[in-house]
């Protein structure tokens, strides 16, 4: 059979590690089911058209297994039931590609012309059919919660999904895709990296070739360097922040943040956090007001309890310690539980992972790394080894000194920049001054001024109790702060307010 053969004459390790255990689900439901009572749902999409070869492989095995025959030919007939859900806003290419391959393999297609439920309503009270294999992987946001046998959710009619590639990374479909040779829709080596309709489908654009000519270009599917990133070409993927803020911080000018530490070391008083004061400073130059700062125990409940409450109450949390592969890191166990989602390996994280302890990695194990599921997203930034963690608006940081706290905010400034939110990690300008009235002096013509200028956030503190009074203005542009400070300095007796460098 070829495609075992193929897999079976390859040296990728992990590649064989996933076939092997993807045609173990397949021929576990070929056992548990009869051929009458599955079905296959393919719709010329890259995963299933994986799924298409693993089931005629999988199907060939388990046939052999059962007739102890030797034979080592290919298919030229594929008994499993294959169902398409054909839309009008299907891409042509989709169809064409899902007619010829079904002509190709021997595949009976049932074309169904209604929405997903009400066709499979309709297939189950017509047929015995109680499993349907499915090209659903981690990352897709149907596959939160699922297994590789996981029953119809509440509200479907009753079949068990199986997914035996539930746990394949982009790059192990197409390692499978180009090892194998197999023909996929012509779509995907035009900058398409994940198929849906044509309203809500484009190219990916961190695929698109820079050309002279004026028909943009792109680079196919398989050059897709990080996976995560694969349906960037699905959803408008403007925002890798601003998305994630809630609608009513929009309304106020200010974002509000949040910094947690986790760290038994910090609370014993064995190591000094650094990294909070850092992080204060850091959002604050950029026009964040952080809300509060905590430093919790190695322990997922403390982190699950006020991730929760703190991603409620602001636009932005900051995490960091605990974050690493031993028993005290749970960080993002924490954060996973906060969210009501487990931790589920990702193997594009490992990926990264795999460059750094890779004398440690054996190739086949993807447990290392494990993020909560379908909420995460990679940051990858060159500069990084490893891509920061986005969990909705929870941002995870690996840092563990201020050195490469100042890198890994460097390169979320970037990215934030490049995912369209530039407003909201530009440097704010800000202007301080210095006077030697009193408290009660300056109190009324600062409050005046707040009034005047409710856009500019004023800050009061004193380096001492009998020394000068520092006020500080920030704001978004510098003509709006030297207007104000303009304006203050109109309410007192000249010199009264003087620059600090
Ligand atoms: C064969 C098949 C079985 C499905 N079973 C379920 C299910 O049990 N529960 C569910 O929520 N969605 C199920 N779906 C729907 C998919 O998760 C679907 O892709 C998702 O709802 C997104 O739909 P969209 O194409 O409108 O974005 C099923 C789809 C197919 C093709
Ligand atoms: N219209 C459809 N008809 C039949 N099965 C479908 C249809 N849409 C989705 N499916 C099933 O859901 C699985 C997941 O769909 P998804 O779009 O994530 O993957 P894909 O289409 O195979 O690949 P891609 O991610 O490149 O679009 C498919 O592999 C297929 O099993
Ligand atoms: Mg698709």
């Amino acid at each position: 059979m070829e495609i075992d053969k193929a897999i079976g004459e390859s040296e990728d390790k992990r590649l064989k590690t996933k076939y092997n255990n993807a045609i173990f689900v397949i021929t576990r439901a070929l056992s548990l089911y009869s051929i009458e009572e599955v079905a296959f749902s393919f719709n010329g999409g890259k995963d299933s058209t994986v799924l298409l070869h693993l089931l005629r492989a999988g199907y060939f095995l388990h046939k052999k297994e059962l007739s102890a025959s030797s034979s080592n030919g290919g298919l030229s007939t594929f008994p499993v039931r294959t169902i398409y859900f054909e839309s009008p806003s299907a891409f042509t290419e989709i169809n064409s590609f899902t007619y010829d391959a079904a002509q190709t393999y021997g595949i009976q297609l049932d074309i169904i012309r209604q929405d997903f439920k009400s066709g499979l309503e309709a297939l189950l009270n017509a047929n015995p059919i109680r499993a349907i294999f499915l090209g659903v992987r981690i990352g897709d946001p149907t596959a939160v919660g699922q297994e590789q046998f996981s029953p119809s959710s509440p509200g479907w009619p009753p079949f068990m999904r199986v997914n035996p590639i539930l746990d394949w990374s982009y790059r192990d479909v197409w390692a499978f895709l180009l090892t194998c040779k197999v023909k996929y829709c012509s779509l995907y080596d035009q900058g398409y990296t994940s198929i849906g309709s044509i309203h809500d489908t484009v190219p990916n654009a961190l695929l698109s070739v820079n050309d002279t000519s004026s028909k943009e270009k792109f680079k196919p599917a398989y050059l897709l360097s990080d996976g995560r990133l694969e349906r960037a070409g699905r959803v408008k993927k403007n925002a890798l922040i601003k998305n994630d803020v809630g609608s009513d911080s929009q309304k106020h000018e200010v974002l509000l943040a949040s910094v947690i530490a986790v760290g038994d070391e910090i609370l014993s008083g064995t190591a000094e956090d650094q990294l909070g004061l850092s992080l204060c400073k850091k959002l604050t130059s950029v026009g964040w007001s952080v809300q509060q700062t905590s430093v919790l125990r190695n322990d997922v409940d403390s982190v699950s309890e006020e991730v929760d409450r703190q991603r409620s109450i602001c636009d932005m949390v900051f995490i960091y310690g605990g974050v690493g592969p031993l028993h005290s890191d749970v960080t993002l166990a924490g954060v996973a539980k906060a969210f009501g989602v487990r931790l589920a390996p990702d193997e594009e994280f490992e990926e990264y992972l795999r460059h750094l302890i890779s004398e440690h990695c054996t190739g086949d194990r993807n447990e290392m790394a494990q993020l909560p599921e379908g909420i995460t997203e990679l940051l990858h930034h060159e500069k990084l080894s490893v891509p920061l963690i986005k969990c909705r608006n929870v941002i995870v940081l690996a840092a563990t000194n201020t050195e490469e706290l100042e890198k890994e905010w460097e390169c979320l400034t970037e990215l934030t920049k490049l995912g369209g939110s530039t407003s909201l990690m530009e440097l704010y300008p800000s202007r301080r001054l210095m006077t030697s009235l009193t408290d009660v002096e300056v109190a009324e013509p600062l409050s005046k001024l707040g009034l005047e200028f409710p856009d500019i956030y004023l800050g009061c503190y004193r380096k001492s109790r009998q020394g000068p009074i520092i006020i500080c203005l920030k704001g978004k542009d510098n003509a709006r702060i030297d207007s104000a400070v303009e304006a203050l300095r109109k309410k007192s007796k000249e010199g009264v307010f003087v620059d600090m460098k």
